[in-house]
């Protein structure tokens, strides 16, 4: 974790980490005209904290005792100019309030700085994938007070700042455990003090949290509190009830989002298991959905009671996108975190909510193809990652899987892949690369588009692990283009496309021999190409050979030192090999077709991406032939 504060502990003052400040500057400008968004940014921060204690209590219930109608309170005063929005949950100590409030914990954050522009429209946009929690509250606010009291501990402590690069914490009082967060309006933000306008902010963010929220009286309701939401929770109730505006707010209180859900679905499980999901695919991929320690964030509840957001049982790694609630019946009320794992009750869940998920995303893909690809786009990379695993569901996700392909420019599946195969066609053919625009421009594929077979064009990383790992579909084997021999020759194709290749050149045999005495280890084999039809040469991994992509790969991440070696295919039907038979027939020259043979196996390497061991040799080489070539 990043840590910069300095701190005068005399006085309690603390420079915000950097970043804090930053962040401050980005959330009041970009974010100006959806400010109310920052009293659903609190509320949300103490419904977490009535979860938490919540839960503490199951085992430590004195925490709760004397005060356990867990709620938060909006308090408006107009005189001082002061929004106070309070809570009796967990609470926080000094040390919480300093790590919490003043450095940037959360990796996200920090993430998200890293990609700010300044342009208020993209940061917006940024800040949805994001989130910005507490510190929304300076979008209204010059001046912030939190007040807390942390469950089960005496002292209380006063957090402070203008958000201006400082703040401070100093010892308080605070009569019971929980917190104030008091937010000092702007002279331009003291519409937030009209009940009115509260009222249908916190209708409209966060009705459906299910923990009651309430207005506090302003001196003219007899001292009493008014109820603002009804505090039930929300995949408890049948879907009728629920508008799709109630879903997408509630998808925005637990995920912390800005965004709309692009999947919701609500269920309820009865019989011998009985629990109730509701559970969303976000439309746009979190910041850190690759970091290797990111984990699901859904949301464990039993019987209403929050237990943990972060329950790696309950859905397998590849669903880490979801974000929601599940809420069991039949798990203990005081399981322990640890309980959780080998859980088998948790372990019939997770089947289940895979099951439904994955099916769900299968209706999506047959009824709304286009919104799908946008699924796709964002989320394909990790559902990917559970074809690689090897689980009960690889057929569901291999049908659910899309590609782009060189036969159309629409995502294509592998049932739309296997219409369009070619009579003979044995194989379902792939190429990996770095990018479209690498795979797509590989000589490997001339051949088959020569023919118009189909070619799959697998960029992510994970298609080097998951193709080899699943190895067919429908009995169809998947097949790299650029490992083993071709067999293009087998596949039929339209009249135009079966007209007979121009012969190889006479005396290409000869030239072959030479090649391979000139390059000797350097390459496995030198061979006549049936796959390419307009460049001179390409490298081709023999079976049993790693991919070329994938050698790249481990190469590049320093798994690999030395690479196995590749056949060199060349074209008979390009001018240049025609040219050089034909001069090694005229002039027999052995030691000039070696230094060509060298040019087109450096020539394949590049072509291929790979950076020349020996550039020097290969400058050398061009520059003789090039000068032999004015002088003649
Ligand atoms: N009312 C509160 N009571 C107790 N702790 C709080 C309260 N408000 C904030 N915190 C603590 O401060 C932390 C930072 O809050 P913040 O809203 O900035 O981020 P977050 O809620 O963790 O993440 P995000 O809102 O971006 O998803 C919280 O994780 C929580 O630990």
């Amino acid at each position: 974790m990043l840590k910069e504060e300095s701190q005068t502990a005399a006085e309690g003052r603390h420079g915000f980490q950097a970043e804090v400040g930053r962040l401050l500057d980005i959330v009041a400008h970009s974010l100006y005209s959806e400010r109310a968004v920052f009293l659903r940014e609190l509320i949300s921060n103490a419904a977490d904290a009535c979860d938490k204690l919540r839960y503490l209590s199951l085992t430590h219930p004195d925490l709760i005792a004397g005060d356990p109608e867990l709620k938060v309170v909006i308090r408006a005063d107009a005189q001082a100019g002061t929004l106070t929005i309070a809570d009796n949950g967990i609470g926080m100590n000094r040390e919480d309030l300093v790590e919490n409030l003043g450095t940037i914990a959360r990796s996200g954050t920090a993430a998200f700085l890293k990609q700010a522009t300044g342009d208020a429209a993209k940061d917006l946009a940024l800040i949805g994938q994001f989130g910005v929690g507490f510190y929304a509250a300076f979008m209204v606010a010059d001046k912030v007070e939190v007040l807390s009291r942390k469950a089960g501990e005496t002292g209380s402590w006063r957090w402070r700042s203008d958000g201006k690069g400082e703040f401070e914490v100093t010892a308080a009082e605070r009569e019971k455990r929980g917190s104030d967060v008091i937010l000092h309006l702007k002279p331009d933000a003291r519409e937030f003090l009209e009940r009115d306008r509260l009222k249908k902010i916190v209708t409209k963010y966060s009705d459906h949290i299910p923990l009651p929220i309430f207005l506090a009286d302003d001196g003219k309701g007899g001292g009493k509190e008014e109820r603002l939401n009804e505090a039930s929770a929300l995949w408890m109730k049948p879907k009728s009830e629920i508008t799709e505006q109630g879903y997408a707010e509630f998808y925005r209180h637990s995920a912390h989002a800005f965004d709309k859900p692009w999947m919701t679905l609500h269920f309820k499980v009865e019989g011998v298991l009985e629990y109730a999901g509701l559970l969303f695919v976000p439309s746009a991929q979190p910041f850190d959905l690759f970091d290797p320690d990111r984990k699901n964030r859904l949301k464990l509840y039993v019987k209403r009671v929050f237990i943990t957001d972060s329950c790696d049982e309950l859905v397998p790694p590849y669903l880490r996108f979801l974000r929601g609630v599940v809420d069991s019946a039949d798990l203990p009320l005081n399981i322990s975190r640890e309980m959780l794992q080998h859980n088998p009750v948790l372990a019939k869940m997770r089947a289940g909510i895979t099951k439904r998920v994955l099916g769900e995303l299968e209706k999506r893909a047959k009824d709304e193809p286009e919104s799908y690809a946008d699924f796709w786009n964002q989320f394909g990379a990790v559902l990917k990652e559970g074809l690689y695993e090897q689980n009960d569901q690889g057929d569901a996700l291999l049908s659910l899987a899309r590609f782009r392909s060189t036969a159309s420019d629409r995502l294509v599946s592998l049932a739309d892949y296997l219409g369009r195969m070619k009579p003979g066609q044995e194989a379902i053919y792939y190429i990996t690369g770095g990018s479209l625009e690498a795979a797509n421009r590989s000589p490997h594929l001339e051949g088959f588009r020569a023919r118009d077979v189909e070619v799959l064009l697998l960029t992510d990383p994970i298609d080097e692990f998951w193709v080899p790992a699943v190895g067919a579909y429908k009995e169809k084997p998947l097949r790299s283009v650029t490992r083993g021999s071709a067999e293009l020759d087998k596949i039929a194709g339209t009249d135009a496309e079966k007209k007979p290749a121009p012969p190889a050149p006479e005396g290409i045999d000869g030239l072959i021999a030479l090649f391979k005495l000139a390059l000797k280890d350097a390459v496995k084999d030198v061979r006549v190409s049936q796959r390419l039809t307009e460049s001179t040469a390409c490298l081709v991994a023999e079976d049993g050979d790693l991919d070329i992509n994938l050698e790249r790969l481990l190469r590049q991440h320093k798994r690999l030192e030395t690479g196995a070696k590749r056949v060199l295919e060349i074209n008979p039907r390009c001018q240049l090999v025609g040219a050089l038979t034909k001069r090694l027939k005229a002039k027999g020259n052995a030691e000039e077709i070696g230094e060509a043979a060298w040019l087109i196996l450096d020539q394949a390497r590049i072509l291929q991406g790979e950076t020349l061991e020996d550039p020097t040799a290969f400058a050398r080489r061009q520059s003789a032939m090039m000068k032999k070539a004015l002088e003649s």
